[in-house]
């Protein structure tokens, strides 16, 4: 039960997503890129693992940190360790991230998974084995036949109706796109994309998040005109009394917070101040699996849905073993990317869809990664 170690090995492999200016995915020629996966090992020889960007689980932070407050310790007790790392962040220096904190107590569940041979979603106590997903659009841009123009966005969601998705989101163009962003463009994109596919498919937007509260309003009360589920931070997340005003003044659910600091002490000051009608939280954004759940249990006592942000198995893990959490957010998906090749470093899909939509979550133990360990040693850099 003892953990002794903490490792991180960092492996190269291929992909065909391309990060712009602002952090967003588009696709681009196949490319190598470099990601880490920190190992945490008891005495017993049991091991826990998790994918992350190489600078959040870099020396300095594993050192300083993580090996702090791991080693030497029972690796079941999760809460007691997500709490004492998580005291460590107020005097990092903003080195110690909530990204960090995700990656070791995701690690963590992995562990305690493999060591009793259940998926992380029936050692929290699971509410489904399936899940329904919608497609998550990438941004738009500006590639020929990609998603350029409002047509393409319509196109392309007929596609992912025959593939089985029941719901689709939309992100719509945002710089460095060179005329975005744009209110007028990204109603006509959501025009298409309900024209295309009808009625009965659930639709959302996640828009430019730096909109004005007057764009944000224009651009909620066309989509309330084209039955859309949710608008998704039109606006910086930051500014709590514009999010409370905008759901003030539309009828379309406002769905927040995604990316605001503060895990799920957070959201409870969003759900008290009426800046959502439905919740958001992500194991990335808030800190990991541990305070995703903590936040779905206030959606809950709230009466309130909470959607989770993001695809990859431990998203999927949270969205199975909690009630108030509608879909599985499955992307980001391109007309130019073929999202179910999955990852080289992993053998299967963590997140495989069925002709109906539904995601089936892996019975694999802890996250349900099937993770190709020769892959990574005849790749490692580091
Ligand atoms: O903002 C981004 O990097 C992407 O849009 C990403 O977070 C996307 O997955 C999202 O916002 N989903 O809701
Ligand atoms: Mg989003």
């Amino acid at each position: 039960m003892i953990i002794t170690d903490v490792s991180v090995r960092v492996f190269r492999h291929r992909t065909r997503r391309h990060s712009d200016s602002a952090g967003h995915a588009h696709p681009g020629p196949p490319h190598d890129v470099e990601t880490a996966i920190l190992t945490i090992r008891t005495e017993d020889g049991d091991e826990g693992h998790s994918f992350a960007p190489r600078e959040i689980v870099r020396p300095h932070v594993i050192d300083k940190f993580v090996k702090k407050v791991l080693i030497g310790q029972d690796h079941r007790d999760r809460e007691r360790l997500w709490h004492e790392l998580a005291h460590w962040q107020r005097g990092s220096a903003a080195q110690l991230t909530d990204r960090t904190l995700a990656v070791v107590d995701c690690a963590l569940w992995d562990l305690a998974g493999r060591v009793l041979g259940q998926p992380v979603h029936k050692l929290i106590g699971s509410y489904r084995d399936r899940v329904p997903a919608y497609g998550s659009i990438m941004c738009g841009d500006e590639l020929e036949g990609g998603l350029a123009t409002p047509e393409d966005y319509g196109r392309f969601a007929e596609t992912l109706v025959k593939r089985g998705y029941k719901g689709i989101k939309l992100h719509t163009w945002m710089p460095p796109v060179s005329w975005a962003p744009d209110v007028r463009m990204d109603i006509r994109a959501c025009a298409a994309v309900r024209e295309a596919v009808g009625p009965d498919i659930a639709l959302m937007i996640d828009a430019y998040h730096w909109y004005s509260r007057t764009d944000a309003l224009q651009l909620g009360r066309g989509l309330e005109k084209l039955g859309f589920a949710w608008i998704e931070e039109p606006m910086d997340e930051q500014s709590l009394a514009s999010y409370r005003w905008l759901a003030e003044n539309l009828d379309i659910p406002v769905v927040g917070p995604e990316s605001a600091a503060g895990k799920h002490w957070q959201r409870a000051e969003w759900i008290t101040s009426g800046a959502c009608d439905i919740l958001r939280t992500g194991v990335n954004d808030v800190g990991g699996i541990t305070p995703a759940l903590k936040t779905m249990h206030l959606a809950e006592a709230f009466g309130m849905e909470c959607e989770v942000h993001g695809n990859t198995a431990m998203n999927l893990q949270v969205v199975a073993a909690s009630k108030p959490c509608r879909w599985y957010e499955r992307g980001l998906l391109h007309p130019f990317l073929e999202y179910d090749d999955g990852f080289d470093y992993l053998r299967t899909l963590s997140d495989p869809m069925d002709a109906d939509g539904f995601v089936q979550v892996p019975d694999r133990p802890g996250l349900g990664e099937d993770i190709d360990f020769e892959h990574i040693e005849n790749n490692r850099v580091a």
